[in-house]
C-alpha cells in the first residue's frame, strides 16, 4: 500500500495537506464522506455543542404525529442526536442530502445503529425539491451557506410554509461581518482556531481558496431579513463561537380567532 492510499483510507482529515495536488472547488465527494467527521469538528468552533444541544431542542420542542427535517444533513450528526433524544408516537426524522457518498455513510451507519427511539429516513434529493410538510422542527446545521445565493430565500419560505404553527427553525451558519475590520479579525480568529485543531497554515489557504464562491457567508443582518420576510415572528441568536453561530426562528402560534380590536 502506498501511504497515498493510506491517506485515503484513514480518517483524519489531511485532503489539503499535498502541496503538489491542484486545489480545485470544494464538493461532498467520497474523500471528503471519509473524512467529513474529523473535518467539520476540527474546522467549526462549537460544532459538536451545536449538535448536542439541537439534540436537547429537538426533545424540547419536537411534536407528536410530527416531523423533524434535518437538512443537508451530511453523516447524520443532526438527525442521530434528535432520534437518540426524542421519544414521541409518530414522530419521524427526514434527513436530507444531494451528496450520494455523504448518505451512503449516513446509511451504514443509521443502520448499525437502529433501531433507534424516533426512525431516521434519509432521501437524497436537493433542497429545491424537497416538500416540506407538517414539519414541527427544521434544522439547517450549516447547510444555507452552501445553497446558491439565488435559491435562499425561497428556501426559508418553503420551510416557513410546511411548519406547524410555533414550529421552530434552527439555522446554523458561518457569518460575514460588516465591518472589514471585525471581518479580517473574526477571519484570523477561525484560522487560530484550525491551527490549534493541528492544520497547518497550508492546509487552511488551500481549502480556503477551495471554499471559495462555494461556501458563502453573509452577515446577520441578512439572515435575519430574509428569516422575518418568510413571515417567522421571532428571531434570537442561540450560540455563536467567533464566525459561526446559530438561530432559532419561531412561527407564529395559531391564531386563537380572537379580535383584539
Ligand atoms: N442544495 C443542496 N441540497 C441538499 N443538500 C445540500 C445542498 N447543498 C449542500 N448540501 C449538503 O449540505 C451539507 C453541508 S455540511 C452540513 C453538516 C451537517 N448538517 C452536520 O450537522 O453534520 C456543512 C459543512 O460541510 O460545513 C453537505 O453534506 C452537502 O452535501
Ligand atoms: O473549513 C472551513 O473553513 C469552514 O468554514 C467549514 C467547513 C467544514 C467542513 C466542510 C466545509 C467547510
Amino acid at each position: 500500500m502506498s501511504s497515498r492510499d493510506f491517506d485515503l483510507n484513514q480518517t483524519r482529515d489531511r485532503l489539503f495537506a499535498d502541496p503538489q495536488t491542484p486545489v480545485a472547488a470544494f464538493r461532498f465527494d467520497d474523500r471528503v464522506a471519509r473524512v467529513f467527521d474529523d473535518m467539520i469538528e476540527r474546522s467549526v468552533p462549537g460544532y459538536r455543542t451545536i449538535v448536542t444541544a439541537i439534540g436537547l431542542l429537538g426533545e424540547r420542542l419536537a411534536r407528536p404525529h410530527s416531523r423533524c427535517y434535518d437538512l443537508g444533513c451530511s453523516l447524520g450528526a443532526v438527525s442521530l442526536a434528535l432520534a437518540q433524544r426524542i421519544q414521541l408516537p409518530g414522530c419521524e426524522i427526514i434527513a436530507v442530502d444531494n451528496a450520494w457518498p455523504m448518505l451512503a455513510q449516513m446509511r451504514r451507519r443509521l443502520a448499525a445503529l437502529e433501531p433507534l427511539p424516533t426512525p431516521v429516513r434519509p432521501v437524497c434529493a436537493d433542497l429545491a425539491d424537497v416538500r416540506i410538510d407538517n414539519a414541527s422542527l427544521v434544522v439547517l446545521n450549516f447547510t444555507l451557506q452552501f445553497v446558491p445565493l439565488p435559491q435562499r430565500a425561497d428556501l426559508i419560505a418553503r420551510i416557513h410554509q410546511g411548519l406547524v404553527p410555533g414550529g421552530v427553525l434552527i439555522l446554523s451558519e458561518k457569518i460575514a461581518l460588516e465591518d472589514p475590520r471585525q471581518q479580517a479579525l473574526f477571519t484570523e480568529l477561525h484560522h487560530a482556531f484550525k491551527r490549534a485543531q493541528g492544520y497547518s497554515g497550508l492546509e487552511i489557504a488551500r481549502k480556503r481558496a477551495a471554499l471559495e464562491n462555494v461556501l458563502v457567508p453573509e452577515p446577520l443582518a441578512v439572515h435575519r431579513h430574509r428569516i422575518e420576510q418568510a413571515g417567522f415572528t421571532s428571531v434570537e441568536v442561540w450560540f455563536q463561537y467567533f464566525n459561526f453561530l446559530s438561530l432559532i426562528a419561531i412561527k407564529a402560534p395559531a391564531s386563537t380567532g380572537q379580535s383584539h380590536e
